[in-house]
């Protein structure tokens, strides 16, 4: 009788393979690369033996509808289905195939199928840093699986069992309970500190996952979303996990589409679709879709819901070094000294000088301010310039300012003085008042305007400043 890896083998010398089946020291057995495979290749691309439904039945039912699909198997294939790993512990032969199926079965999204048996597929085994992607193909219902790095001959071909990148600790609880064994991946073997850093990235990634997933539900396509898209990114070109890289592409393809940005929409959708090419092929309904996405951005039903960042498909800057480049894609702002002195100058800069209307609510407006450590910090500068219209002290000092878009804005002081701090001199119709990081606030009587609290935050200047770019606080 043939042993089980002569059968396999039997195939890679026809040349029709890129692995080979071999005993892998602690894992039973495993495929292994026979010679270079680079990255992006098509490894295997399998039909399924055996399948099960979507909707589990019982116990009795899933042996007996495995039992009879075993039972039309040549003797080959149920040689390999038979020396397949199994987990459970059984007492019949229809225990016995049900546990093979339990502990080898890959999922198949076909309709009203849930599960299948594959031959080879089912022999690739795991690493938390996987260099190959498994993945149904429903297009041409078939298992899939992608090199997703260039892979050398000798090296052995792993896939990713878990649904998402986690800390070690849990990973590896969830594979134990499940697949029973303990990772000794390359992810899993670094030393502590640096398995604690990983692990601080992976959950850092979890949390955006969560933020972004929170935000495009509740269709906030704002800058902020972009910039946890941008961090996942980052995050996942760090180092290993980078499960949900294309995911997180077409959430960005999204943001931009929505704010009628089609440019940065077409670049991002090209990016998720070659990351889905590497990992599941250029035949794949992911590729295929977003492909024609990336032609016709404005395609979207989301374009268009706002066009505060309009561009057309082809406003792509073509000067720009890599890095420069991405700063532009993820409208990054950047915190360098001079570029914000040179706009501070312009007054009429409405990013750093807004009309009240487009001021923060409050420091939990994750659009004006990041949580640091429990606290809220603003993320840029920015002040409130308005012009005195008029002022009164009944409680307090309420003084009526008239901002950028000629709109009454009532400011009223809760500094410990209530405002008498104030020099009477200062308070002049036409002098200029500048509050930094202003924020609208609602008060009990009367219009929102800003609640004034820490004097170091308020400036008074005699200029206009909408016409003299003199004045600064
Ligand atoms: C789907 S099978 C993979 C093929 C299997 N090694 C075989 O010999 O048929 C899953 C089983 O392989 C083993 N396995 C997979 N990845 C492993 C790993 N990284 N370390 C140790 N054992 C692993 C575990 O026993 C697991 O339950």
């Amino acid at each position: 009788m043939m042993l089980v890896s002569q059968l396999i083998d039997t195939r890679v010398m026809k040349g029709s393979s890129l692995y080979a089946l071999r005993n892998v020291s602690g894992k039973g057995k495993g495929l292994v690369a026979i010679e270079d495979i680079p990255k992006g290749t098509r490894i295997l691309s399998e039909q399924p033996l055996i399948t099960t439904p979507e909707r589990q039945r019982t116990n009795e039912w899933l042996k007996k509808h495995i039992s009879q699909q075993v039972d039309t198997l040549n003797e080959h294939q149920r040689q390999l289905f038979l020396s397949m790993h199994n987990l459970y512990p059984y007492q019949s032969v229809a225990d016995k195939y049900l546990g093979i199926f339990r502990t080898n079965g890959l999922p198949v999204e076909a309709n009203g199928v849930g599960g299948g048996i594959f031959l080879e597929a089912c022999r690739i085994n795991h690493a938390c840093d996987n260099n190959a992607q498994k993945h149904w193909n429903q297009y041409i219902k078939r298992h899939t699986v992608h090199a997703l790095r260039d892979i050398a001959k000798g090296e052995e071909i792993t896939i990713y069992y878990l649904g998402l990148d986690s800390s070690r600790t849990i990973r590896q609880k969830k594979l134990l309970d499940k697949f029973g064994f303990l990772c000794s991946c390359r992810l899993c073997s670094l030393p502590t500190n640096q398995s604690q850093e990983t692990d601080k990235r992976l959950n850092r990634i979890d949390q955006l996952d969560d933020l972004i997933g929170r935000d495009c539900r509740g269709w906030s396509f704002s800058l902020r979303t972009l910039g946890y898209a941008d961090e996942r990114v980052r995050l996942c070109n760090e180092g290993p996990g980078n499960s949900g890289m294309a995911r997180t592409y077409l959430d960005a393809t999204q943001i931009a589409i929505a704010n009628g940005d089609l440019a940065r929409g077409r670049i991002f959708a090209e990016r998720a679709v070659e990351v889905w090419r590497t990992a599941y092929g250029s035949d794949s309904e992911e590729v295929v879709k977003y492909s024609s996405l990336a032609r016709n951005p404005a395609e979207l039903p989301l374009y268009g819901l706002s066009m505060e960042w309009k561009t057309s498909s082809d406003d792509v800057p073509q000067d720009l070094d890599p890095n420069d480049f991405e700063d532009w894609l993820w409208r990054r702002q950047k915190p360098k000294k001079r570029a914000q002195l040179e706009q501070f100058a312009n007054l009429r800069n409405r990013a750093i000088f807004p009309s009240f209307a487009a001021l923060p609510r409050s420091k939990s407006d994750l659009d004006w301010y990041e949580e640091v450590d429990g606290t809220y910090q603003a993320l840029r500068h920015w002040c409130f310039l308005g012009e005195i219209a008029n002022s009164i002290t009944l409680h307090h000092l309420e003084l009526e300012l008239t901002d950028i878009d000629d709109k009454k804005v009532p400011l009223h002081f809760y500094t410990e003085g209530l405002g008498k701090e104030m020099a009477p001199a200062r308070i002049q119709k036409g002098y200029t008042v500048a509050v930094r990081h202003g924020k609208r606030s609602v008060f009990m009587y009367g219009d929102p305007g800003i609640r004034h609290e820490d004097p170091e935050m308020l400036k008074v200047g005699t200029s206009n400043p909408y016409c003299e770019p003199s004045l600064v606080y």
